[in-house]
């Protein structure tokens, strides 16, 4: 019999990604239904996006955690302007559960680039990114920019796909999700989990959670292990081990409001109870953050997208998210 790692999904998109014919494009729209309803956590591969690009995003991270504690601070979170959001968050800020003790990784977090002279920068998540004066724009920023972007791109795909698979009699038009993807907010984390050999079950890599927006999509570091996702037909935790070139796509709160629980959001977390370092690079779709969706299903639940987004946050963050309030 199959283990539990084995029955997490793998969905092929390359019909989308190549244009094949329509009975190609709806056997992914069937498959990717079926991860996201039953799981809303599925391994993603014939993405397009290659082993080249996606180590060089992998690259980006570890080079920022090369960085002085001095030349990470001159970029931390507090020193973004206003709600918007950027910038390096040291270790031990978000806490996902009441009773866990913070998480342990560090992150560095890169948006949209809003201009500070727009006047929409400094509401919530929307601003200029901080970078780090000590990194090369070509060995750092050019090349993480071209990342999200290629991530955006990648993002809007799996939007139609799962806007194509919706149930039939909610009578939804293709293009139903195509609005959450129009200047979005889109935070992307390089992720550093340092070892942690003493872990125990109250402190995490990242806590037990969900993820709060639409779509993520995460780029695990290869030969490493520490993603774990709960499993609901075993009630237990299993590895996710990476699969070099896919993809875990996790379906977030957003979407699974959104759609009145059609689309699932799991719970997952991370461990890194072994000797090594590793690093991460989620990109979250987060949506376009003055949208209100009024609940697909019918319930009629009207949610505002970045309202939700920013008060999840606010949630996890402790004393570091009252600027967000
Ligand atoms: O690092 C990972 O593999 C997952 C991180 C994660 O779940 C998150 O940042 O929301
Ligand atoms: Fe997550």
């Amino acid at each position: 019999m199959a283990g539990p790692a084995e029955a997490i999904p793998t969905v092929d998109i390359s019909p989308f990604v190549t244009n094949a014919p329509a009975k190609e494009l709806l056997d992914v729209v069937k498959a990717m239904r079926h991860a996201a309803t039953t799981y809303g956590f599925f391994y993603l591969v014939g993405h397009g996006v290659s082993l080249e690009e996606q180590n060089r995003a992998l690259d980006c991270a570890k080079l920022f955690f090369t960085l002085s504690e001095k030349e990470k601070m001159d970029v931390w979170l507090k020193k973004s302007l206003g709600k918007s959001h950027r910038g390096y968050e040291p270790p031990g800020i978000q806490t996902h559960q009441k009773g866990l003790l913070p998480d342990t990784k560090e992150a560095f977090i890169i948006g949209a680039e809003i201009p500070e002279d727009d006047p929409e920068a400094g509401t919530f998540s929307t601003g200029p990114n901080l970078w780090p004066k000590a990194l090369k724009p070509d060995e750092f920023r050019n090349p993480i920019m071209e990342y999200q972007a290629k991530m955006l791109e990648l993002v809007k795909i799996l939007l139609k796909i799962l806007g194509l698979g919706l149930p039939e009699e909610w009578g939804c038009p293709p293009d139903v999700f195509d609005a959450l993807a129009v200047n979005p907010s889109m935070p992307m984390r390089l992720l550093h989990y340092a070892p942690n050999p003493t872990h125990n079950d109250t402190q995490f890599g990242v806590g037990d959670h969900t993820d709060f927006g639409c779509i993520t999509v995460l780029l695990q570091e290869p030969n490493r292990e520490g993603l774990q996702v709960w499993y609901p037909p075993t009630k237990t935790w299993i590895p996710v081990p990476v699969k070099e070139g896919s993809y875990v796509i996790n379906i977030g709160d957003m979407i699974q409001k959104y759609t009145g629980g059609y689309y699932r959001s799991a719970r997952h977390r991370v461990v890194n109870g072994g000797k090594e370092h590793r690093y991460s690079v989620p990109f979250f779709l987060n949506g376009q953050l003055k949208l209100k969706v009024t609940a697909l299903d019918g319930s009629g639940v009207e949610t505002v997208v970045g309202e939700h987004i920013r008060q999840r946050l606010i949630d996890t963050m402790g004393e570091s998210g009252n600027v967000l309030k």
